[in-house]
Protein backbone atom coordinates (compact mmCIF):
# COMPACT_ATOMS: atom_id res chain seq x y z
CA UNK A 1 0.00 0.00 0.00
CA UNK A 2 1.20 3.66 -0.77
CA UNK A 3 2.11 5.90 2.38
CA UNK A 4 -0.17 8.74 3.39
CA UNK A 5 2.66 10.58 3.38
CA UNK A 6 3.36 12.38 -0.31
CA UNK A 7 5.72 15.08 0.93
CA UNK A 8 7.51 15.86 4.10
CA UNK A 9 9.44 18.70 4.98
CA UNK A 10 12.34 18.15 7.53
CA UNK A 11 13.43 21.46 9.43
CA UNK A 12 14.37 23.22 5.60
CA UNK A 13 15.73 26.60 5.40
CA UNK A 14 16.03 28.29 2.12
CA UNK A 15 18.15 31.81 1.89
CA UNK A 16 18.42 33.15 -1.61
CA UNK A 17 21.90 35.05 -0.61
CA UNK A 18 24.31 34.47 1.36
CA UNK A 19 24.19 37.46 3.12
CA UNK A 20 20.51 38.02 3.79
CA UNK A 21 18.16 36.88 6.22
CA UNK A 22 16.44 33.33 5.14
CA UNK A 23 12.98 33.64 3.84
CA UNK A 24 11.99 29.59 5.23
CA UNK A 25 13.11 29.07 8.30
CA UNK A 26 13.67 25.81 10.07
CA UNK A 27 10.59 24.78 8.74
CA UNK A 28 8.63 21.40 8.75
CA UNK A 29 5.82 19.65 7.85
CA UNK A 30 3.60 16.75 6.13
CA UNK A 31 1.37 16.79 3.33
CA UNK A 32 -1.06 13.57 2.98
CA UNK A 33 -2.29 12.40 -0.45
CA UNK A 34 -5.48 13.32 -1.96
CA UNK A 35 -6.11 16.47 0.20
CA UNK A 36 -6.30 20.19 -0.78
CA UNK A 37 -3.62 22.23 0.96
CA UNK A 38 -3.82 26.04 1.59
CA UNK A 39 -0.48 28.05 2.16
CA UNK A 40 -1.97 31.42 2.80
CA UNK A 41 0.03 34.74 4.31
CA UNK A 42 0.88 37.86 3.31
CA UNK A 43 3.26 39.19 0.84
CA UNK A 44 6.68 37.99 1.12
CA UNK A 45 5.77 35.67 3.74
CA UNK A 46 7.70 32.44 1.39
CA UNK A 47 4.16 30.35 -0.14
CA UNK A 48 5.74 30.32 -3.13
CA UNK A 49 9.47 29.54 -2.46
CA UNK A 50 7.60 26.40 -0.77
CA UNK A 51 6.48 25.69 -4.34
CA UNK A 52 9.34 26.32 -5.91
CA UNK A 53 11.28 23.92 -3.52
CA UNK A 54 8.29 21.10 -4.01
CA UNK A 55 8.40 21.90 -7.68
CA UNK A 56 12.56 21.09 -7.90
CA UNK A 57 13.04 24.92 -9.29
CA UNK A 58 14.92 25.76 -6.25
CA UNK A 59 16.88 23.94 -3.53
CA UNK A 60 17.04 23.94 0.52
CA UNK A 61 19.77 25.70 1.76
CA UNK A 62 19.09 23.17 5.42
CA UNK A 63 16.98 20.37 5.89
CA UNK A 64 15.26 17.42 3.55
CA UNK A 65 12.68 17.86 1.49
CA UNK A 66 11.14 14.06 1.03
CA UNK A 67 8.48 12.91 -1.82
CA UNK A 68 6.78 9.38 -1.15
CA UNK A 69 9.44 8.62 1.22
CA UNK A 70 12.55 9.47 -0.46
CA UNK A 71 14.66 12.82 -0.18
CA UNK A 72 14.14 14.65 -3.55
CA UNK A 73 16.55 17.49 -2.33
CA UNK A 74 18.64 17.21 -5.77
CA UNK A 75 15.87 15.31 -8.30
CA UNK A 76 15.27 17.96 -10.89
CA UNK A 77 12.16 19.37 -11.71
CA UNK A 78 11.41 17.43 -14.84
CA UNK A 79 12.01 13.92 -12.92
CA UNK A 80 9.44 15.49 -10.20
CA UNK A 81 5.92 14.03 -10.61
CA UNK A 82 4.55 17.44 -9.96
CA UNK A 83 2.83 20.20 -12.02
CA UNK A 84 2.50 24.00 -11.58
CA UNK A 85 -0.32 25.93 -12.58
CA UNK A 86 1.46 29.83 -12.58
CA UNK A 87 -0.67 32.95 -11.58
CA UNK A 88 -0.49 34.11 -15.27
CA UNK A 89 -1.20 30.45 -16.47
CA UNK A 90 1.89 30.56 -18.21
CA UNK A 91 0.20 29.26 -21.42
CA UNK A 92 2.03 29.38 -25.15
CA UNK A 93 0.00 32.19 -27.18
CA UNK A 94 1.21 30.77 -30.54
CA UNK A 95 -0.24 27.39 -29.72
CA UNK A 96 -4.01 26.58 -30.10
CA UNK A 97 -5.72 25.02 -27.07
CA UNK A 98 -5.32 21.57 -28.20
CA UNK A 99 -1.26 21.88 -28.46
CA UNK A 100 -1.15 23.96 -25.12
CA UNK A 101 -2.42 20.75 -23.13
CA UNK A 102 -1.01 17.99 -25.59
CA UNK A 103 2.40 19.93 -25.06
CA UNK A 104 4.12 17.79 -22.35
CA UNK A 105 3.08 14.28 -24.01
CA UNK A 106 4.68 15.21 -26.92
CA UNK A 107 7.75 15.86 -25.11
CA UNK A 108 7.72 12.59 -23.56
CA UNK A 109 7.51 11.14 -27.13
CA UNK A 110 3.88 10.04 -26.32
CA UNK A 111 1.89 8.45 -29.43
CA UNK A 112 -0.42 10.32 -31.45
CA UNK A 113 -3.76 8.63 -30.25
CA UNK A 114 -2.88 8.04 -26.68
CA UNK A 115 -2.41 12.11 -26.82
CA UNK A 116 -5.28 12.59 -28.78
CA UNK A 117 -7.42 10.47 -26.29
CA UNK A 118 -5.67 12.11 -22.44
CA UNK A 119 -6.32 15.91 -24.25
CA UNK A 120 -9.98 15.06 -24.60
CA UNK A 121 -10.09 13.47 -21.42
CA UNK A 122 -8.42 16.49 -19.87
CA UNK A 123 -11.04 19.11 -21.29
CA UNK A 124 -13.43 16.99 -20.33
CA UNK A 125 -12.28 17.43 -16.83
CA UNK A 126 -12.34 21.08 -16.84
CA UNK A 127 -15.48 21.62 -18.87
CA UNK A 128 -14.21 22.23 -22.10
CA UNK A 129 -14.28 19.90 -24.78
CA UNK A 130 -15.23 21.04 -28.52
CA UNK A 131 -12.60 23.75 -27.30
CA UNK A 132 -9.46 21.95 -28.92
CA UNK A 133 -8.87 24.27 -31.95
CA UNK A 134 -9.53 27.68 -30.17
CA UNK A 135 -6.62 30.43 -30.03
CA UNK A 136 -5.44 31.15 -26.52
CA UNK A 137 -6.06 34.26 -27.51
CA UNK A 138 -9.66 33.86 -28.19
CA UNK A 139 -10.36 32.20 -24.59
CA UNK A 140 -11.91 34.38 -21.36
CA UNK A 141 -9.96 34.80 -18.30
CA UNK A 142 -11.53 31.96 -16.47
CA UNK A 143 -11.24 29.53 -20.20
CA UNK A 144 -7.20 30.11 -19.77
CA UNK A 145 -7.75 29.13 -16.36
CA UNK A 146 -9.19 25.91 -17.05
CA UNK A 147 -6.69 25.41 -20.29
CA UNK A 148 -3.87 25.93 -17.74
CA UNK A 149 -5.56 22.98 -15.12
CA UNK A 150 -6.00 20.93 -18.37
CA UNK A 151 -2.17 21.09 -18.91
CA UNK A 152 -1.34 20.26 -15.51
CA UNK A 153 -3.51 16.85 -15.11
CA UNK A 154 -3.07 15.98 -18.21
CA UNK A 155 0.57 14.51 -17.16
CA UNK A 156 -1.23 12.32 -14.23
CA UNK A 157 0.78 14.06 -11.45
CA UNK A 158 0.83 13.17 -8.29
CA UNK A 159 0.67 16.78 -6.83
CA UNK A 160 -0.84 19.92 -8.19
CA UNK A 161 0.91 23.41 -7.38
CA UNK A 162 -1.27 26.37 -7.92
CA UNK A 163 0.41 29.77 -7.35
CA UNK A 164 -2.25 32.37 -6.97
CA UNK A 165 -4.31 30.96 -9.94
CA UNK A 166 -7.55 33.09 -9.07
CA UNK A 167 -5.73 36.15 -8.65
CA UNK A 168 -6.14 37.91 -12.12
CA UNK A 169 -9.89 36.97 -12.56
CA UNK A 170 -13.09 39.15 -10.94
CA UNK A 171 -14.71 38.28 -7.97
CA UNK A 172 -17.83 36.42 -9.64
CA UNK A 173 -15.55 34.32 -11.74
CA UNK A 174 -13.30 34.11 -8.81
CA UNK A 175 -15.91 32.55 -6.51
CA UNK A 176 -16.85 29.99 -9.86
CA UNK A 177 -13.97 28.93 -10.10
CA UNK A 178 -13.26 28.24 -5.96
CA UNK A 179 -15.76 25.68 -6.42
CA UNK A 180 -14.95 24.34 -9.40
CA UNK A 181 -11.25 24.10 -8.39
CA UNK A 182 -12.47 22.14 -4.96
CA UNK A 183 -14.50 19.87 -7.06
CA UNK A 184 -12.07 19.11 -9.79
CA UNK A 185 -9.78 18.12 -6.84
CA UNK A 186 -12.17 16.25 -5.40
CA UNK A 187 -13.01 14.21 -8.63
CA UNK A 188 -9.09 13.81 -9.77
CA UNK A 189 -8.28 12.77 -5.88
CA UNK A 190 -4.68 14.29 -6.70
CA UNK A 191 -3.09 16.47 -3.89
CA UNK A 192 -3.46 19.94 -4.41
CA UNK A 193 -1.45 22.59 -2.72
CA UNK A 194 -2.72 26.13 -3.75
CA UNK A 195 -1.13 29.22 -2.59
CA UNK A 196 -3.63 32.46 -1.99
CA UNK A 197 -3.13 35.56 0.25
CA UNK A 198 -7.13 35.83 0.58
CA UNK A 199 -8.55 34.36 4.45
CA UNK A 200 -11.66 33.79 2.66
CA UNK A 201 -10.47 31.71 -0.68
CA UNK A 202 -8.05 29.67 1.90
CA UNK A 203 -11.37 28.67 4.62
CA UNK A 204 -13.42 27.80 1.60
CA UNK A 205 -11.50 25.97 -0.29
CA UNK A 206 -9.02 24.00 1.86
CA UNK A 207 -9.02 20.61 3.75
CA UNK A 208 -5.99 21.41 6.01
CA UNK A 209 -4.11 25.53 5.57
CA UNK A 210 -1.01 26.56 6.57
CA UNK A 211 -0.95 30.08 7.73
CA UNK A 212 2.07 31.76 7.14
CA UNK A 213 4.27 34.57 8.59
CA UNK A 214 7.72 35.67 7.89
CA UNK A 215 9.08 32.42 6.71
CA UNK A 216 7.47 30.54 9.48
CA UNK A 217 4.17 28.33 10.01
CA UNK A 218 2.03 29.90 12.37
CA UNK A 219 -0.62 27.69 12.59
CA UNK A 220 -1.84 24.42 10.40
CA UNK A 221 -5.62 23.00 10.33
CA UNK A 222 -8.98 22.78 8.73
CA UNK A 223 -10.65 26.04 8.17
CA UNK A 224 -12.56 25.34 11.19
CA UNK A 225 -9.71 24.90 13.66
CA UNK A 226 -7.85 28.09 12.63
CA UNK A 227 -10.92 30.45 12.83
CA UNK A 228 -12.26 28.37 15.65
CA UNK A 229 -8.99 28.64 17.21
CA UNK A 230 -6.56 30.79 16.55
CA UNK A 231 -3.10 30.11 17.47
CA UNK A 232 -2.15 33.81 17.93
CA UNK A 233 -2.98 37.65 17.52
CA UNK A 234 -1.45 37.33 13.98
CA UNK A 235 -3.33 34.42 13.30
CA UNK A 236 -6.29 35.94 14.61
CA UNK A 237 -6.29 38.87 12.77
CA UNK A 238 -5.11 37.35 9.38
CA UNK A 239 -8.24 35.14 9.46
CA UNK A 240 -11.62 36.95 9.47
CA UNK A 241 -12.23 39.66 10.84
CA UNK A 242 -11.36 39.93 14.92
CA UNK A 243 -11.62 41.49 18.46
CA UNK A 244 -8.45 41.22 20.06
CA UNK A 245 -7.38 42.62 23.48
CA UNK A 246 -5.29 42.45 25.81
CA UNK A 247 -6.14 40.61 28.94
CA UNK A 248 -5.33 38.50 31.91
CA UNK A 249 -6.20 35.00 33.23
CA UNK A 250 -7.38 35.04 36.66
CA UNK A 251 -7.78 31.23 37.17
CA UNK A 252 -8.79 28.31 35.07
CA UNK A 253 -12.41 29.44 33.45
CA UNK A 254 -11.79 32.71 34.40
CA UNK A 255 -10.84 35.84 32.21
CA UNK A 256 -10.19 39.64 33.34
CA UNK A 257 -10.27 41.62 30.04
CA UNK A 258 -11.93 45.25 29.25
CA UNK A 259 -11.94 46.15 33.39
CA UNK A 260 -14.09 43.04 33.59
CA UNK A 261 -14.46 39.45 34.76
CA UNK A 262 -15.83 36.51 32.41
CA UNK A 263 -16.14 33.15 32.50
CA UNK A 264 -14.58 31.56 29.67
CA UNK A 265 -14.10 27.86 28.63
CA UNK A 266 -10.03 28.05 28.94
CA UNK A 267 -7.90 26.82 31.39
CA UNK A 268 -3.90 25.24 32.04
CA UNK A 269 -2.77 28.65 32.15
CA UNK A 270 -0.93 30.52 34.68
CA UNK A 271 -2.70 32.63 37.73
CA UNK A 272 -2.72 36.25 36.05
CA UNK A 273 -0.62 35.11 32.93
CA UNK A 274 -1.10 38.20 30.36
CA UNK A 275 -2.91 36.89 27.25
CA UNK A 276 -4.90 38.23 24.11
CA UNK A 277 -8.25 37.47 23.75
CA UNK A 278 -10.45 37.02 20.46
CA UNK A 279 -13.53 37.37 19.62
CA UNK A 280 -15.57 36.96 16.43
CA UNK A 281 -17.59 40.17 15.25
CA UNK A 282 -20.34 37.51 14.76
CA UNK A 283 -20.36 36.18 17.95
CA UNK A 284 -21.24 39.61 19.59
CA UNK A 285 -24.79 40.44 20.17
CA UNK A 286 -26.47 43.53 20.91
CA UNK A 287 -28.76 43.97 23.63
CA UNK A 288 -30.24 47.01 25.27
CA UNK A 289 -27.72 49.47 27.28
CA UNK A 290 -27.64 47.77 30.90
CA UNK A 291 -27.93 44.62 29.59
CA UNK A 292 -25.32 42.11 27.98
CA UNK A 293 -21.72 41.59 29.03
CA UNK A 294 -20.01 45.15 28.09
CA UNK A 295 -21.27 48.46 28.05
CA UNK A 296 -20.37 50.52 24.47
CA UNK A 297 -20.72 53.74 22.47
CA UNK A 298 -21.13 52.95 19.23
CA UNK A 299 -18.57 54.70 17.07
CA UNK A 300 -19.25 54.07 13.42
CA UNK A 301 -21.79 51.95 10.96
CA UNK A 302 -21.44 50.41 7.45
CA UNK A 303 -24.12 48.58 5.45
CA UNK A 304 -22.16 45.38 4.13
CA UNK A 305 -24.78 43.87 2.11
CA UNK A 306 -25.73 40.62 4.38
CA UNK A 307 -25.30 42.41 8.03
CA UNK A 308 -23.86 46.15 9.24
CA UNK A 309 -20.83 46.63 10.51
CA UNK A 310 -20.70 48.43 13.51
CA UNK A 311 -17.86 49.69 15.22
CA UNK A 312 -18.02 50.39 18.88
CA UNK A 313 -15.84 51.95 21.97
CA UNK A 314 -16.35 50.52 25.69
CA UNK A 315 -15.60 52.70 28.99
CA UNK A 316 -11.47 51.05 28.91
CA UNK A 317 -11.19 52.52 25.28
CA UNK A 318 -10.96 48.86 23.54
CA UNK A 319 -12.70 48.40 19.76
CA UNK A 320 -15.50 46.18 19.10
CA UNK A 321 -16.47 45.47 16.10
CA UNK A 322 -20.01 43.89 15.92
CA UNK A 323 -21.08 41.94 12.84
CA UNK A 324 -25.23 42.47 13.39
CA UNK A 325 -28.58 42.35 11.48
CA UNK A 326 -29.59 45.71 13.71
CA UNK A 327 -28.85 48.80 12.55
CA UNK A 328 -27.38 50.96 15.17
CA UNK A 329 -27.51 54.42 15.61
CA UNK A 330 -24.09 56.59 15.64
CA UNK A 331 -23.48 57.90 19.14
CA UNK A 332 -26.02 55.28 20.77
CA UNK A 333 -25.59 53.23 23.97
CA UNK A 334 -25.38 49.79 23.74
CA UNK A 335 -24.96 46.16 25.61
CA UNK A 336 -23.22 43.66 24.21
CA UNK A 337 -23.67 39.86 25.06
CA UNK A 338 -21.47 37.16 24.05
CA UNK A 339 -21.55 33.07 25.31
CA UNK A 340 -18.78 32.28 27.31
CA UNK A 341 -17.49 29.92 24.59
CA UNK A 342 -16.88 32.68 22.21
CA UNK A 343 -14.06 34.22 24.32
CA UNK A 344 -11.04 32.57 23.14
CA UNK A 345 -7.72 32.79 24.70
CA UNK A 346 -4.35 32.97 23.16
CA UNK A 347 -1.63 32.48 25.21
CA UNK A 348 1.34 34.86 24.12
CA UNK A 349 4.21 33.75 22.32
CA UNK A 350 2.50 30.06 22.71
CA UNK A 351 4.16 27.41 20.02
CA UNK A 352 1.87 24.90 17.88
CA UNK A 353 2.63 21.86 19.68
CA UNK A 354 1.97 23.67 23.24
CA UNK A 355 -0.66 25.06 21.92
CA UNK A 356 -2.19 21.48 20.27
CA UNK A 357 -0.93 19.85 23.78
CA UNK A 358 -3.39 22.43 25.75
CA UNK A 359 -6.52 21.77 23.44
CA UNK A 360 -5.88 18.11 23.81
CA UNK A 361 -5.61 18.10 27.80
CA UNK A 362 -9.26 19.71 27.49
CA UNK A 363 -10.68 16.97 25.00
CA UNK A 364 -9.05 14.62 27.98
CA UNK A 365 -10.60 15.95 30.81
CA UNK A 366 -13.87 16.94 29.16
CA UNK A 367 -14.27 13.06 28.60
CA UNK A 368 -13.16 12.13 31.55
CA UNK A 369 -16.14 14.38 32.83
CA UNK A 370 -18.26 12.80 30.94
CA UNK A 371 -17.85 9.41 31.95
N1 LIG B 1 15.09 34.55 -6.40
C1 LIG B 1 15.08 35.28 -5.28
N2 LIG B 1 16.19 35.92 -4.86
C2 LIG B 1 16.21 36.65 -3.72
N3 LIG B 1 15.13 36.82 -2.92
C3 LIG B 1 13.99 36.22 -3.30
C4 LIG B 1 13.90 35.43 -4.50
N4 LIG B 1 12.63 34.97 -4.59
C5 LIG B 1 11.96 35.45 -3.51
N5 LIG B 1 12.77 36.19 -2.74
C6 LIG B 1 12.39 36.86 -1.47
O1 LIG B 1 11.97 35.87 -0.56
C7 LIG B 1 10.85 36.29 0.22
C8 LIG B 1 9.71 35.30 0.09
O2 LIG B 1 9.26 35.29 -1.25
P1 LIG B 1 8.06 34.38 -1.77
O3 LIG B 1 7.91 34.64 -3.24
O4 LIG B 1 8.25 32.99 -1.34
O5 LIG B 1 6.85 35.05 -0.97
P2 LIG B 1 5.29 34.88 -1.16
O6 LIG B 1 4.75 34.60 0.18
O7 LIG B 1 4.97 33.91 -2.23
O8 LIG B 1 4.88 36.35 -1.59
P3 LIG B 1 3.80 36.87 -2.67
O9 LIG B 1 2.45 36.62 -2.07
O10 LIG B 1 4.13 38.33 -2.74
O11 LIG B 1 4.05 36.14 -3.94
C9 LIG B 1 10.52 37.69 -0.28
O12 LIG B 1 11.09 38.62 0.62
C10 LIG B 1 11.19 37.78 -1.63
O13 LIG B 1 11.60 39.09 -1.91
Amino acid sequence: MREQTIIRFENVTKQYAAHEEAVLKDVSFTIERGRFYTLLGPSGCGKTTILRLIAGFIEPTAGNIYFNGKVINKIPANERQVNTVFQDYALFPHLNVFENIAFGLRIKKMKKAAIENKVQEALRFVNLPGYEQREITEMSGGQRQRVAIARAIVNEPEIILLDEPLSALDLKLRTEMQYELRELQRRLGITFIFVTHDQEEALAMSDEIFVLNNGLIEQSGTPNDIYDEPINRFVADFIGESNIVSGRMREDFLVEFAGKLFECVDQGLMPNEAIDVVIRPEDLEITVPGQGKLQVKVDSQLFRGVHYEISCYDEAGNEWLVHSTRKAEVGEQIGLHFDKEAIHVMRLNETEEEFDKRLESYGEELSEGGD
